[in-house]
C-alpha cells in the first residue's frame, strides 16, 4: 500500500516541480526512517541544486509529459517566448503555451503547425535540433529531446546575433579576400564612422600593416582633424539623411606625406528594418587627372592673370604654388636678372626657407655660383644632382646644407629676343636628376615665367616712356601734374610754398642749328643733369619738351630770397662750359617762377604763370629769373592772339613786300634788292617783321608765309623787268623751317616757272644758323638751287659758328656782313677788324661781300676804303614799295 501509494506520489510529481515532489516525499515519510530523511534531504539538497542551474542557465529548458501538458520550465523559456512565468504553471498543455507565442510573436508558426511538428517530432526516438525563426525576427535553436515515456525536454537558445555576426564575419572574410584585390580604397564603417571593414590599399596607404588594424580606427587617427572633421561631417550626413555622397572630390595626406586627390562615394548599409546602421566606402584615386586639370586651369589663369596685368610677384607666386602642387618634394624659385645684368635678385620662392631666400638674394653671377648663378652666367641649363658634391655649389654647399637641400635644377628664362632675364630653378630634399615629368614642367614654367617677365618689362618700359622722357630721362609733362599736385597738397598742410619754375634755354636753338642735332642733344642732357644735381630728392624737374623744363620745389619757406639762392645755383651749374665737338659752349637760361599759394593754387595755373614769367626774362634779355606778375598774362594773351591773327593773315591778304636797294659799292648802281615783308595787322597797322616772324617760326605759319613772299618777290620782279627796267636780282630771306622743308628747291621752281623769272634774278638769303644745322643736306639743296642759276647768301655772317672749311664747299655768291658789326665800324677797332676779315675772306672764296645797315658816310668811306663789294641800308634807301623801286630803277636807266 506504501509503495502503491508512493508510486502514485512519484508518478504524481511529474505533474508538479522537482522542489515540490522532494517536498512531498519528505512530508509523506517525514519523521519515519532517518536514513530515509537522510536521503530525502540529499533529494531536496539536488533538486534544489537542479532547480538554481535550471533558473539560471542561458537556454530556455521546458519538460513535457505524454499529455503534452508542462512539467517544468527555466524563466529563460519564459523571457525567450514572452510568455509570463505565471502563466507557465506545471500542467498547461503545450497548445496553450502555443496560443500564448502566437499572441507574443513568438511562434514560427501557427498552433496547429507546431503542434504537428512536435508531434511528428516527439514520434521518433531520435533528438532534433532546428532553427526556428520566429514571427518578430529573432531566430531560436531548438534541441528537441523525446523520452521514452512519449514526454520530452527541450532546449531553447536565441541565436540571433550570433548569426548575425557569424553572417558579418563569414561575409566580411570572403569580402576581404575580394577587396583586398581593389586598388582603390574600400571600407565600411559603423554609425560611429569606425572601421569595420578595410581593403588592403586603404591599410597601407594609413601605414597600418593589416587590414585588421584598421578595424576600430576612424579618420581621426588617420588624418589631421580638420580632414576627419570634415569626412565625419560628410558621413554623418549619409547616415542621418541615408542619402548617398557620390564622387565627392577630396584631398588627403597619405601616411608617406603625399597629397592625393580622391573621388569618393559614401553609401548607407541598411538593415532589415531599413535602419541605416553604418556605410560603405569607395575612394578612387584621381591625383593624376586632378593634376592635370589643375595645371590646365592653373595654366589658363596664370595667363589671364599676366593679360590682366597681375603683379609679376603674385603672377611667380602663383606659377611656383602651381609647379609645386604637381611634383612631390619639389621647391621652386624664381630669380631676376638685374638691369645692369650682373645681379640676381629674389623674384618667387613660396617654399624655399626665409633665410636661404635672403641670403642668395642679390647674388652675382658667374662660372661658379652654384646651379642659378651658373645657368644666367652660361645660358644654358645647370642640373646639379648633388649638392654636397658638385664643384659649383662649393661656396654655397654649407648655406644649401643648413636648409636641407641636396639637388638644384636651374634653366634660364630667356626672352623673345634672346636675352636672360632671370632663372627658374627646381630645388629637392634628395639627391637626384630631374625625372621626365619635371623636365616638361621645367620647360613650362620657363616659359610661362619668361612671359610674365617680358610683359611686365614692356609695361615697366611703356609706363616709364610714358612718364619720362626719353633722351633725358626726366619725368614728362604727363607726370609734371602728380607731382605738383602732392607738392600743394604738402604746402597747404603745413603751410609752406611751393615754386614752380619754368626754365627755357636760351641758346639752345642757335646751338642746335650750328652744331647740329646730336650737339643740341648733349645740351640737354648735360643741362638737365646739372640741374637735377642742383635740386633735393622731394624736388621735381620735368622736361616739357624741346629746351622747355619746368622745376617744381616742393616744402618751400616762404622766403623769395632761398629760392632765389636755388636758382642762382642752377644758373652756375648750366652756365659752366660744355665741350661740343670742337665747339666749347656755355649755356644760359632764363627762368620765370610762380609760387603757390600766391601766384596761383591750382597746378595749371602755376605752370602758366611761370611760363608768362619766363617770357618776361626773356623779354628783358635772357639769362636771368623773374617772379611772376599779374600783368604778364596780358602779354602771354596778346601772344596767343597774334597767333591767331597770323593765321588769317594770308587768306586776307594782309602782307606786303618792301624792297630795299642794294648798292654797288664801286659803281653807285643799284644792283639788288632784298624784299623785306610788312604786316598791315588790322588793328596794329604795319608791323615789321621782328613782331611776328618769330610767332610764325614757332607755329610753323612761316613755311606758308615764306611761300608767298617767294612767289611775290619773283612776280614783282619779272613785272619790273616786264616794263623794261634793266633786270635786278631780287633778295628773299629763307627761314631754317623753310629750309628744312623737303620741298623747298620744288617750292623755288614753281615760284620761279609761275613768275616766269629767270633763277639767276633770285637770291635766297640763309643764315650761317641754319646751313650749319645740316651740313649734307644745306650742301645738296644749295646744289640744286644753283643748278637752277639761284644764287646764294649768307646773311648775318660772322654771329654764328660757321666753320670755314665748310663754307669753302657751299655753292655761295655772296656773304652779308651782319649789322651788328657796321653800326660801329667807323669807330670801334674790333668791328673794324670783323669786317675787314670777313672782306678778305669772301674775296679769298671767290663770294661777294655786302655789308648790312650801312647808315653814314663814314661807314661808306670804311667799306669802300676794305674793298667791300656792295651795301645795304639807310644811307642809301629805307626799305620802300615795289611802285618806290620803279622809280629808283627807272632813274638809274635814265
Ligand atoms: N636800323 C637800320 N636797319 C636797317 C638798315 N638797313 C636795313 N635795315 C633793316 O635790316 C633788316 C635787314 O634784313 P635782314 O637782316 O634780312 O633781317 C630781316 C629778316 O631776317 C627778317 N625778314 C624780313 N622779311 C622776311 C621774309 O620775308 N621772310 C623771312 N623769313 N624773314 C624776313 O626780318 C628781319 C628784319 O627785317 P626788317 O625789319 O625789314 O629789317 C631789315 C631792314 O629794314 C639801316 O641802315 N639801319
Amino acid at each position: 500500500m506504501a509503495s502503491k501509494s508512493a508510486k502514485k506520489a512519484v508518478e504524481d510529481s511529474e505533474s508538479v516541480g522537482l522542489a515540490a515532489l522532494a517536498k512531498l516525499v519528505r512530508s509523506s515519510y517525514g519523521g519515519r526512517q532517518s536514513d530515509l530523511e537522510a536521503k530525502l534531504q540529499n533529494l531536496e539538497a539536488q533538486a534544489l541544486r537542479l532547480a538554481t542551474v535550471i533558473d539560471n542557465i542561458s537556454q530556455g529548458i521546458c519538460l513535457f509529459d505524454p499529455e503534452e501538458r508542462l512539467i517544468l520550465s527555466n524563466p529563460r523559456y519564459s523571457e525567450i517566448y514572452r510568455v509570463p512565468p505565471e502563466r507557465l504553471v506545471p500542467g498547461i498543455t503545450l497548445r496553450e503555451i502555443v496560443v500564448h507565442r502566437v499572441a507574443a510573436g513568438t511562434s514560427a508558426m501557427s498552433v496547429d503547425e507546431y503542434l504537428a511538428l512536435a508531434r511528428s517530432v516527439n514520434s521518433g526516438a531520435i533528438s532534433r535540433t532546428w532553427a526556428a525563426d520566429l514571427a518578430d525576427g529573432r531566430t531560436v535553436q531548438v534541441y528537441h529531446h523525446p523520452m521514452p515515456d512519449g514526454g520530452w525536454v527541450s532546449t531553447h537558445e536565441d541565436v540571433t546575433e550570433l548569426i548575425a555576426t557569424r553572417q558579418i564575419v563569414d561575409e566580411r572574410i570572403s569580402l576581404q579576400t575580394l577587396i583586398d584585390w581593389v586598388p582603390d580604397y574600400l571600407w565600411v564603417k559603423d554609425s560611429e564612422s569606425r572601421f569595420i571593414v578595410a581593403n588592403r590599399s586603404l591599410a597601407a596607404d594609413s601605414g597600418r600593416e593589416t587590414t585588421r588594424d584598421m578595424i576600430g580606427l576612424t579618420d581621426f587617427d588617420l588624418h589631421a582633424p580638420e580632414l576627419a572633421s570634415k569626412f565625419r561631417a560628410d558621413e554623418l550626413s549619409v547616415l542621418q539623411t541615408g542619402q548617398p555622397m557620390i564622387d565627392e572630390e577630396e584631398f588627403v595626406v597619405d601616411r608617406s606625406g603625399a597629397g592625393k586627390w580622391l573621388s569618393s562615394t559614401k553609401v548607407p548599409l541598411r538593415n532589415d528594418r531599413n535602419d541605416v546602421f553604418g556605410l560603405v566606402g569607395i575612394a578612387h584615386d584621381i591625383t593624376g587627372r586632378k593634376r592635370e586639370d589643375m595645371l590646365r586651369t592653373g595654366q589658363a589663369q596664370i595667363l589671364e592673370m599676366i593679360a590682366t596685368g597681375a603683379p609679376l610677384d603674385d603672377v611667380l607666386d602663383r606659377l611656383m604654388h602651381l609647379m609645386e602642387s604637381q611634383l612631390t618634394g619639389i621647391l621652386g624659385s624664381v630669380l631676376l636678372l638685374d638691369k645692369e645684368g650682373r645681379h640676381l635678385r629674389h623674384g618667387a620662392a613660396p617654399s624655399l626657407a626665409e633665410g636661404y631666400i635672403n641670403a642668395i638674394d642679390g647674388v652675382a653671377i658667374g662660372p661658379k655660383v652654384g646651379s642659378c648663378g651658373t645657368a644666367v652666367f652660361r645660358r644654358e641649363p645647370v642640373v646639379v644632382a648633388d649638392i654636397m658634391r658638385d664643384p659649383l655649389w662649393e661656396d654655397y654647399r654649407d648655406l644649401a646644407e643648413r636648409y636641407g637641400y641636396r639637388s638644384c635644377w636651374s634653366t634660364p628664362i630667356v626672352s623673345h629676343q634672346g636675352a636672360v632675364l632671370g632663372v627658374f630653378a627646381m630645388y629637392s630634399m634628395t639627391v637626384r636628376e630631374p625625372a621626365e615629368a619635371e623636365t616638361r614642367l621645367i620647360n613650362f614654367t620657363t616659359r610661362i615665367a619668361g612671359i610674365a617677365i617680358e610683359r611686365k618689362k614692356a609695361e615697366d618700359q611703356i609706363h616709364f616712356m610714358a612718364n619720362h622722357d626719353v633722351l633725358t630721362g626726366l619725368p614728362n609733362r604727363a607726370l609734371l601734374q602728380d607731382r605738383l599736385s602732392q607738392a600743394i597738397l604738402h604746402a597747404e598742410r603745413y603751410d609752406r610754398w611751393v615754386s614752380v619754375v619754368f626754365i627755357d634755354l636760351d641758346n639752345f636753338k642757335l646751338i642746335n642749328d650750328t652744331l647740329g642735332h646730336n650737339a643740341g642733344d648733349r645740351l640737354l642732357k648735360t643741362a638737365a643733369e646739372r640741374m637735377v644735381g642742383c635740386i633735393s630728392s622731394t624736388d621735381t624737374i620735368v622736361r616739357l619738351g624741346g629746351d622747355e623744363f619746368v622745376l617744381v620745389l616742393s616744402d618751400q619757406p616762404k622766403n623769395v630770397d632761398l629760392i632765389a639762392e636755388t636758382l642762382q645755383k642752377l644758373r652756375t651749374a648750366i652756365a659752366e662750359p660744355l665741350q661740343l665737338g670742337d665747339h666749347c659752349v656755355r649755356a644760359t637760361a632764363s627762368f620765370g617762377i610762380a609760387n603757390y599759394p600766391k601766384d596761383g593754387k591750382a597746378p595749371e595755373s602755376l605752370v602758366a604763370n611761370a611760363d608768362a614769367a619766363m617770357y618776361r626774362a626773356k623779354e628783358v634779355g635772357r639769362d636771368n629769373f623773374q617772379f611772376y606778375a599779374p600783368e604778364f598774362n596780358t602779354r602771354a594773351h596778346e601772344r596767343f592772339l597774334l597767333q591767331e591773327e597770323l593765321r588769317n593773315a594770308l587768306e586776307r591778304s594782309e602782307f606786303e613786300l618792301l624792297y630795299q636797294p642794294q648798292i654797288d659799292l664801286r659803281s653807285g648802281q643799284i644792283m639788288a634788292v632784298e624784299a623785306l615783308i610788312r604786316w598791315t595787322h588790322p588793328t596794329h597797322g604795319t608791323m615789321a617783321p621782328v613782331g611776328f616772324i618769330p610767332t610764325a617760326e614757332e607755329t610753323g605759319l612761316i613755311v606758308p608765309i615764306g611761300d608767298w613772299v617767294l612767289h611775290e618777290a619773283c612776280r614783282q620782279n619779272k613785272a619790273w623787268q616786264d616794263i623794261g627796267l634793266e633786270p635786278i636780282t631780287v633778295s628773299v630771306n629763307v627761314s631754317a623751317r623753310q629750309f628744312s622743308e623737303k620741298n623747298l628747291v620744288e617750292r623755288v621752281v614753281h615760284a620761279l616757272s609761275e613768275s616766269d623769272l629767270e633763277g639767276c634774278y633770285l637770291e635766297l638769303e640763309l643764315t650761317e644758323s641754319l646751313i650749319m644745322q645740316d651740313v649734307g643736306l644745306a650742301v645738296t639743296t644749295m646744289n640744286k638751287l644753283q643748278s637752277l642759276g639761284v644764287q646764294i647768301s649768307i646773311d648775318d655772317f660772322g654771329t654764328g659758328y660757321s666753320s670755314l672749311t665748310a663754307l669753302k664747299t657751299f655753292p655761295i655768291a655772296r656773304l652779308k656782313i651782319d649789322k651788328s658789326f657796321i653800326d660801329d665800324v667807323a669807330t670801334n677797332e674790333d668791328d673794324q677788324a670783323v669786317a675787314s676779315a670777313v672782306i678778305s675772306l669772301g674775296q679769298k672764296l671767290n663770294m661777294r661781300v655786302i655789308a648790312e645797315g650801312v647808315e653814314t658816310d663814314e661807314q661808306v668811306a670804311f667799306l669802300r676804303k676794305n674793298n667791300c663789294d656792295e651795301m645795304q641800308g639807310y644811307h642809301f634807301s629805307k626799305p620802300v614799295s615795289s611802285r618806290q623801286i620803279e622809280r629808283l630803277l627807272e632813274s638809274r636807266s635814265r
